[in-house]
């Protein structure tokens, strides 16, 4: 039995890919070998020694250790793709929201009602405060090309917006996909200060924290609204605050709310709502699940975040996965003592990815115990199993 702890709620549709014969599923199981979360904090999570994968049902791996977890030979999985049109939906919603103030809308109506007013009295007077600009013709300006921000952009561009979008990494596939009147851009300041909306979809790294800085505001256009259904902390919030007090930006939409921001009125603030669809939960929690599935049942690695991809059809009897360091020498040292015990090697497969390497050897006839002891044992290597069929 394989023992799975779920650190958050999980669509039962992925769950039940489970079969019960062969999982013990749930969040009080104890000395789990795989986990399955969504953004519930991991960074300081000890592992236990069984632990063998961490599959994230959902894209943001910023709550989950991954070079602690690759170091442990604990590959990441996530689901890229999986919840993009759910965010991309909500991205068309915040732009809507924040160009119109539907929320403050929204709120002035439920007052008007909440102070004894006979609302349908006051509507056509009280409505001037919420004029805004409609999207048609509008510029909008995406920062990162990749699963949400394609599809953002071509939405947005059937909606009759002009949009630039810059991402220094962008795929050929999703190249491929941009409708081709997206602008792309090479530097992100012909994009700042074209935009009358600003979208990030990238990831939360180091690299990207506080990317929306004041620097950055200051070269946006006036009046810009901005969304940010990334992560809160792209987005360095004081020097937003100050560009909300000035004017410089009209709308700030977030879906990471925190007190600070809450004190300015133009910030539009969601309780990170983006994937939260039943579509977006059963996609993401299937596709965890059977990438962690995959990795249990079979050593194949796929959409993993922190170490290299890998899949291979079974072959043989018996197949050892060895996560090893990526350093010279290390197959010839590890089939070796194959050949030391007369077994043969049906099928052969070695990747590396940074500083980490994995290594699939499908065998015609079981080794012993003390070979994959010695495999263990070989110096470099992190992790081996031993799978048979
Ligand atoms: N609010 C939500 O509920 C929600 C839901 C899904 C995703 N997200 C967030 O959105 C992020 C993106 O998700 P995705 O599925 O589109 O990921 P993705 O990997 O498909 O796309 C990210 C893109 O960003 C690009 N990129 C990297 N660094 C960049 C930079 N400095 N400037 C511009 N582009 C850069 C990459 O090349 C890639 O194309 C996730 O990491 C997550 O934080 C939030
Ligand atoms: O990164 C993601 O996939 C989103 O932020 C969704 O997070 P959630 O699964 O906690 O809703």
């Amino acid at each position: 039995m394989y023992r799975i702890q779920t650190m958050n709620k999980i669509s039962p549709v992925g769950l039940n890919r489970f079969p019960s014969e062969l999982y013990e599923v749930g969040d009080a199981v104890q000395d789990p070998q795989g986990i399955l979360v969504r953004s519930a904090k991991l960074l300081d999570l000890e592992f236990n020694p069984s632990l063998l994968a961490i599959a994230r049902a959902g894209v943001g791996v910023n709550n989950i250790p991954l070079d602690r977890c690759a170091a442990a030979g604990i590959p990441v999985f996530s689901t890229p793709g999986a919840n993009a049109n759910a965010v991309k939906e909500l991205v068309i919603c915040a732009m809507l929201m924040g160009s119109r103030d539907i929320p403050g809308a929204i709120r002035w109506v439920r007052e008007q009602a909440a102070s004894g007013v006979d609302v349908s009295t006051v509507v056509e007077k009280g409505k001037s405060a919420f004029i805004g600009p409609e999207l048609y013709k509008k510029t909008l300006g995406i920062i990162g090309l990749g699963a949400i921000g394609s599809i953002v952009a071509n939405t947005a561009i059937s909606l009759g917006m002009d949009v630039y979008g810059y991402d220094p990494f962008l795929s050929v596939d999703t190249a491929l996909r941009l409708d081709r009147h997206v602008h792309v851009v090479k530097d992100i300041n012909d994009l700042y200060k074209r935009s009358d909306y600003i979208t990030m979809h990238i990831h939360y790294t180091e690299k990207t924290a506080h990317m929306i800085d004041a620097d950055a505001i200051a070269a946006m256009k006036r009046g810009v609204r901005v969304i940010n259904l990334a992560r809160g902390e792209i987005v360095d919030d004081e020097a937003m605050l100050t560009a909300l007090d000035t004017g410089m930006v009209a709308a700030y939409i977030t879906d990471f709310p925190n007190n600070r921001l809450l004190t300015a009125p133009h910030v539009i603030a969601m309780p990170h709502l983006g994937a939260s669809t039943p579509e977006s939960e059963q996609n993401c929690a299937a596709m965890a699940v059977d990438t962690l599935r995959d990795y249990l049942e079979s050593g194949n690695i796929r959409s993993s975040v922190n170490l290299p991809e890998m899949t291979m059809d079974r072959s043989g009897v018996q197949r050892l996965c060895v996560l090893h360091k990526n350093v010279p020498g290390m197959l010839a040292n590890i089939t070796s003592l194959f050949g030391r015990d007369g077994v043969n090697v049906e099928n052969l497969s070695n990747k590396s990815r940074g500083d980490y390497a994995y290594t699939m050897v499908d065998l015609g006839s079981k080794v012993g115990d003390n070979v994959i002891e010695d495999v263990r044992r070989t110096a470099n290597v992190i992790r081996v199993r031993s799978l048979e069929w």
